[in-house]
């Protein structure tokens, strides 16, 4: 089955961007990821979808290379996380956004634009695609906490990276400058750049292509969002998820792997 997208069904891409074998992660002595086994079609817009406390960020830290994982194999556009060859090659956008509080949006986006060899005229492009021109010779500090956000993403698109992690990148949005954004990032994976994207909103994986759903650090399904409906029976892609998690064992995620 194809994927379904805002746009119609696009042929699913064949080569993986990132590949997971049996991940294991232990924070603490907590199990937060559990034998998780993936992979990301490269060119696509991949859902990363669970319940708060899922694991959807330690999962993204994995993948840069921020995160120690107990057991597993993972590759990262054919490399290990973490290589010095991926530097230029990722994108992080983080809940928690690192950008200078003490220089214009624009500047900071240019700050980011020239660390990444990029042009004044790129790091312009970034800041009219968040929807922050009118706010872009502001201090970033003054900024509303929805706009904060939109800096950091500015930052994290600047590079025009392979591989976009964004982790919440549209909370805090109006619905309106969420749809734009959703565009924005169809027109990035459309240009074959591979976006992987965290909500807790479920809405939101209309959007995507693929969708990892995460469910107390194990993966309970990776899917198209049509499918997701199908196997939820539901259109409703919130209820849809309710469903599958009802169907699925207390305590086991629906592909049955349990902790090493
Ligand atoms: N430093 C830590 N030490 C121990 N446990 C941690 C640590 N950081 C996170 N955890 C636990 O790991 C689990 C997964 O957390 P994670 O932040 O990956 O979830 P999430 O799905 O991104 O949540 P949210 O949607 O709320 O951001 C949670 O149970 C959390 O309490």
């Amino acid at each position: 089955m194809l994927p379904a997208t805002a746009d119609g069904p696009v042929a699913r891409p064949t080569e993986a961007a990132v590949l997971a074998r049996n991940l294991h992660v232990r924070r603490g002595r907590a199990h937060v990821l559990r034998n998780l086994t993936f992979s990301i079609p490269s060119g696509s817009i991949t859902g990363l979808l669970g319940p708060s406390g899922s694991g959807k960020t330690t999962l993204m830290r994995v993948l840069m290379g921020l995160q120690v994982f107990r057991s597993g194999d993972v590759t990262v556009l054919g490399a290990s996380p973490g290589a010095r060859v991926l530097r230029a090659q990722l994108g992080y956008m983080t809940q928690s956004p690192s950008v200078y509080r003490d220089l214009t949006v624009r500047d900071n986006v240019r700050y980011f634009a020239t660390l990444h060899g990029r042009s004044r005229a790129q790091a312009d492009a970034a800041v009219e695609a968040v929807g922050l021109v009118p706010e872009a010779a502001r201090l970033t500090a003054s900024l509303s906490g929805g706009q904060f956000n939109r800096v950091s993403l500015a930052c994290a698109l600047v590079g025009d990276p392979q591989l976009l992690v964004m982790d919440e990148p549209t909370v805090g949005l109006d619905p309106v400058l969420r749809a734009e954004l959703w565009d924005h990032f169809r027109r990035l994976a459309q240009g074959g750049t591979t976006l992987l994207v965290s909500s807790h909103v479920m809405e939101e994986a209309r959007h995507c292509d693929e969708l990892l759903l995460l469910r107390e650090g194990r993966l309970l399904a990776q899917l198209s969002p049509a499918e997701l409906a199908e196997r939820g029976h539901n259109q409703d892609l919130e209820q849809a998820f309710l469903a599958m998690i009802q169907e699925s064992a207390p305590d086991e995620g629906v592909d049955g792997r349990e902790e090493s």
